[in-house]
C-alpha cells in the first residue's frame, strides 16, 4: 500500500429492499437493488501506527472507539494506519455509512478479504461500490449494467434508527423477490416504472418506529418526486426527480421547510474503473 492514499466511500443507497425470508441465525434474507451516490464520506490513510480522527459535519455523532467500521476494517486487513474519517453522512441512517467507510479502508488498503460481511451485511456490495443486486443477507453481489443518470434528494430527520429493532418489527419475513431477471433500463423513466412495482419491505415497519420517515416521504412527494421510498433500514428516503433543476427546487424547498433535516441532492457516483 502506497500512502498516503484517499478513498471516497459513496452514500449505498437501497432502491429496492425486497425481505424474503430469515435463516436460522435470524439473520434476514433480502433481494435488493443498490446503487451508490455522488455524496459520501471519505478516508484519508497516512503512515503511523493504527489510529483513527474523525472530521466533518457529522464526526460528533460518532466516539473515536475501537469499534469503528474505519479501525475494524484495518485490522482485518492487519494494516497499519493513521486513519481520517470525514463523516459527512448522518450516522445510522440506513445508506450505509459505516460499512461505506470499512469498504473505502479496505480498498485504499487494497485488500480483498474472504468473508467481508463479517464487517457488516452492506460490506460486500460497498467493496464493490458499482450498481448491483444484492441477494442472501448481503454477501451475494451481481453487478449491473451501468444504470441510466438519475436525480435524488436525500431526506433525514436526523434521528437515529436501529438497523436490528427494524427488522425486529417486521411482521411479515417472506415477501416475494424481485424479478429473477432484471430489464435493462434505458432510461430514468423506465427504471422509476420498474421501482414502482418493486418495495423496501422495512419501510412500514421503520415508520411505525419513527413516525417522522413518513413526513420525510410526504416532504418529497409534495415537492414533486416521481418516486419516493426509504432506503436500508432507515431513516434515510430519497425521490427521484426528472432533472436535476428540479432536484435541486425540490431540495430547497424541503430545506426551507425542515430546517432541523438533513437534506441533499445527489446524483449516482461514477462508476469505478475495475470491477
Ligand atoms: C438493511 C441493510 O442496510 C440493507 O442494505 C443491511 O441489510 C444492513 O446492513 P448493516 O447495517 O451492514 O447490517 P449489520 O451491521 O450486518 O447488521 C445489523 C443487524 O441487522 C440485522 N440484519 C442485517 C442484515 C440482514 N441480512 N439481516 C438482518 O437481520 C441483524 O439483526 C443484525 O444484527
Ligand atoms: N465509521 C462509521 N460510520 C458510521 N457508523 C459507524 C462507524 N463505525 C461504527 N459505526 C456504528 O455503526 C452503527 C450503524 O451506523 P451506519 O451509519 O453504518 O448505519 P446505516 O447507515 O443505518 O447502515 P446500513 O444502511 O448499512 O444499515 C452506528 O450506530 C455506529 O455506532
Amino acid at each position: 500500500m502506497t500512502l498516503p492514499r484517499r478513498e471516497f466511500a459513496p452514500a449505498k443507497l437501497n432502491l429496492t429492499l425486497h425481505v424474503t425470508g430469515q435463516r436460522a441465525d435470524g439473520y434476514h434474507l433480502l433481494d435488493s437493488l443498490v446503487v451508490f451516490l455522488d455524496v459520501g464520506d471519505v478516508v484519508t490513510l497516512q503512515d503511523g501506527p493504527l489510529s483513527l480522527s474523525l472530521t466533518g459535519p457529522f464526526a460528533a455523532g460518532l466516539a473515536d472507539d475501537p469499534d469503528n467500521l474505519c479501525l475494524r476494517a484495518a485490522r482485518l486487513a492487519g494494516a497499519q494506519a493513521a486513519i481520517t474519517l470525514e463523516k459527512n453522512l448522518p450516522v445510522a441512517s440506513g445508506i450505509g455509512g459505516g460499512s461505506a467507510d470499512a469498504a473505502a479502508v479496505l480498498r485504499a488498503i487494497g485488500c480483498q478479504p474472504d468473508r467481508p460481511e463479517i464487517l457488516g451485511a452492506d460490506v460486500p456490495v460497498c467493496l464493490a461500490s458499482r450498481p448491483s443486486r444484492m441477494q442472501s443477507t448481503g454477501e451475494i453481489v451481481v453487478p449491473l449494467p451501468q444504470l441510466p443518470p438519475l436525480h435524488l434528494v436525500l431526506v433525514n430527520p436526523l434521528k437515529a434508527v436501529s438497523t436490528p429493532a427494524v427488522f425486529r418489527a417486521l411482521t411479515n419475513r417472506n415477501n416475494p423477490p424481485m424479478p429473477d431477471s432484471l430489464p435493462d433500463f434505458a432510461d430514468a423513466a423506465q427504471l422509476t416504472d420498474f421501482l414502482r412495482a418493486c418495495r423496501n419491505d422495512l419501510q412500514a415497519p421503520a415508520i411505525a418506529l419513527m413516525p417522522e420517515i413518513a413526513d420525510c416521504l410526504a416532504a418529497l412527494d409534495d415537492a414533486g418526486a416521481d418516486l419516493s421510498r426509504m432506503s436500508g433500514s432507515g431513516a434515510t428516503c430519497f425521490g427521484l426527480f426528472a432533472s436535476a433543476e428540479l432536484a435541486r427546487q425540490a431540495r430547497e424547498r424541503i430545506a426551507q421547510a425542515h430546517p432541523g433535516w438533513w437534506v441533499t441532492a445527489s446524483g449516482l457516483a461514477p462508476a469505478p474503473a475495475t470491477p
